[in-house]
């Protein structure tokens, strides 16, 4: 769990799941030195560090040296970018105003990750009165007058650039206070934090461990740009003259070169110039980090650009199959859907494929209902969503074809679904039945308008022509009252209930194929027998295709005329429910079938029952 945690934080994409957290941060780093944005800015930043570490070895005369024989002078060879109006060397003082500018701007946002981090950390996660009291505390922070509280700061404390950039990392700690709250509050009720819970870890830990994870990357992006906005207002008050005269900084030389910007506009520039390209610079780290972190993108450009000649030649194959797409397998026609071979694949960060779906087969024809089965993980759903179409953007399809009524939806040799081909198809003779009953409606409108509107789109029916239908949808579905229920908001509805809408929403516009994915697990159990009754005599009436998605082989016992039994993404086993139940030949589809709650004895019984063994046979024999 942790790794996919570490990784889930790196990489926001889905598609890096299963990797570790190692493995990512590596190839964010890689990725970021393949941006030249990236390279250009880590170079800048590379060299005022060692320009500031090294600014007493680098600087030919101390940042004070002053000499007044020679004020305002050109560059030569002993002063390379000429001295200042008190005869100071600028190139000695543009180094030591690195060394002060940088490490006060590094303060500046350590202070303010100090404060707002852990307080970020602890309010996003407990929320409750610590919440509270610092929402109040940054609401006060937030309404002072930053410029004002400095310049009272410098009055009381004198011209230290180190007092300031604290008093500004305190003003500053608001922003990543309040970004690290949204971030933990957008995961602390993530399941995996519930499990890490459950699993007996520590707040402590689960904060540290879990929690920090998701903030870490916003947290860099922002002291990028903090930093940059420190050293702007850090020789912004400079400038003004609130600086300390004493030290080199960029600020004071900036307010020194202004008052001699007549005479020596150079005075002006150089640290002008130097101010300049840190900020963009680390502007510009921030921005590459933030593509680096983009994963999924990235990895597609990655790989688009890694494998742009094997694609231009396979786009040419392909265009040249799409020609001829129109035929398939013949003797294949009759199948409402076969798949052929199907590879599903995610590309890793690593340049991988991680195959979820990996040569497998089968068909479904009219009026027959197919059961996927398989345990979570298997590559149940990701087989029907490519059926469907509604893979992720950064799915492929690695190999084999798909084919809808005689045509192909996914061709030999094309690496994703056609979506032209798919959007014809689903909604019309394609529906899907979800697992999800309640988010998969919308709360913002009432069943009645979801039902309704999909019809008058694609049966081109009236309004109150799709309102009648759709009561007697609702009605055939076995819903008490229908017109009730029309009107109402999912919120108003029962699971239950809803399932069974979304299932009237599945059959209004007549389709020939319906993929229910997993439809009863989310029901409550009295409510998913009922709900299996109603697919299977919705299915005999109407004739159309099923292919029912689940982990229970109790259901495809109920319900199904032949199974597919999947693992780890493979096909294991084939065939008529009844074969595959009286007689399954592979030890994985025994192991499922084992683990049937029918037919299991009690795990612990208070009195030994000599009748348990005769009625566990009989709870199978019912189920063949
Ligand atoms: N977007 C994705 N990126 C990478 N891997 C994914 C993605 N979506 C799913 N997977 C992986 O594909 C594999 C199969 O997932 P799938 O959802 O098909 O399983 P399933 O058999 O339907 O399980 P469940 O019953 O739990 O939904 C899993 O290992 C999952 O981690």
């Amino acid at each position: 769990m942790t790794e996919s945690v570490e990784t889930s934080a790196l990489t926001p994409s889905p598609g890096t799941s299963g990797q570790t957290g190692t493995v990512v941060r590596s190839t964010v780093l890689k990725r970021l030195f393949k941006n030249p944005m990236g390279v250009v800015a880590i170079v800048i930043l590379l060299a005022m560090a060692v320009m500031a570490i090294f600014a007493d070895v680098l600087a030919p005369f101390d940042e004070n040296f002053a000499n007044i024989a020679k004020t305002l002078a050109a560059p030569d060879e002993v002063n390379i970018l000429g001295t200042d109006s008190s005869g100071r060397d600028v190139w000695s003082r543009l180094l030591f105003g690195a060394q002060l500018t940088l490490t006060s701007a590094l303060l500046c946002a350590a202070v303010a990750i100090a404060i707002g981090l852990p307080a970020g950390l602890v309010a996003g996660y407990y929320a409750g009165r610590f919440e509270a009291v610092s929402n109040w505390v940054v609401s006060i922070l937030m309404s002072l007058p930053g410029l004002i509280v400095l310049l009272t700061i410098r009055a009381a404390f004198g011209p230290s650039v180190w007092i300031a950039m604290i008093a500004f990392g305190v003003l500053i700690s608001p922003s990543y206070f309040r970004l690290t709250r949204s971030a933990v509050q957008s995961v602390r009720n993530e399941l995996y934090v519930d499990a890490a819970r459950v699993s007996g870890l520590s707040d402590m830990r689960i904060i540290t461990r879990h929690i920090f994870s998701v903030v870490r990357a916003p947290i860099i992006i922002q002291t990028a740009a903090i930093a940059g906005v420190a050293i702007a207002i850090q020789s912004g008050l400079e400038f003004l003259g609130l600086g300390d005269p004493a030290k080199a900084t960029w600020g004071v030389m900036l307010s020194e070169g202004f008052k001699n910007v007549y005479l020596t506009p150079t005075l002006l520039f150089w640290p002008a110039f130097a101010m300049a390209l840190t900020i963009g610079a680390l502007v510009l780290l921030g921005n590459a980090i933030r593509d680096a972190l983009e994963d999924g993108e990235k990895i597609k450009h990655g790989r688009q650009k890694a494998h742009q000649a094997e694609n231009a030649a396979a786009a040419s194959a392909t265009k040249a199959a799409r020609k001829t797409i129109a035929a398939v397998e013949a003797g294949t026609e009759h199948h409402l859907v076969k798949v052929t071979n199907l590879g599903v694949g995610y590309p890793q960060a690593d340049g991988s494929i991680k195959k979820v779906v990996d040569d497998v087969s089968f068909h479904v024809d009219r009026g027959e209902i197919l059961g996927i089965v398989g345990e979570s993980g298997s590559g149940k759903s990701q087989t029907a969503f490519s059926i469907l179409g509604l893979l992720p953007d950064t799915a492929r399809i690695e190999a084999g074809a798909i084919q809808f009524d005689g045509n192909y939806t996914v061709a030999p040799g094309e690496d994703k679904v056609n979506q032209d081909r798919l959007s014809k198809l689903r909604g019309k003779r394609i529906s899907y039945i979800p697992q999800e009953p309640m988010s998969n409606l919308d709360p913002a409108f009432t069943i009645g308008y979801q039902l309704v509107t999909p019809m008058v789109r694609v049966l081109g029916i009236s309004k109150a022509e799709a309102t009648t239908r759709a009561m007697k949808l609702l009605s055939d579905v076995g819903i008490v009252n229908p017109e009730r229920t029309f009107k109402a908001y999912p919120h108003e509805v029962s699971g239950g209930m809803a399932q069974r809408v979304l299932i009237a929403g599945a059959i209004s516009c007549e389709p020939d194929l319906i993929i229910a994915d997993e439809p009863t697990t989310a029901l409550d159990v009295t409510v998913q027998a009922d709900v299996l009754d109603l697919i299977r005599d919705l299915q005999r009436r109407l004739g159309v295709g099923v292919i029912l998605v689940t982990h229970n082989f109790g259901v495809v016992a109920d319900l199904c005329d032949r199974v597919v039994v999947m693992q780890n993404g493979r096909l294991v086993e084939e065939g008529p429910v009844r074969d595959i139940l009286r007689e399954p030949k592979e030890t994985y589809t025994q192991t499922l079938l084992a683990s049937m709650l029918e037919g299991k004895e009690p795990m612990s019984m208070l009195v030994p029952s000599t009748s348990s063994a005769t009625a566990s046979s009989t709870a199978k024999e019912n189920v063949l």
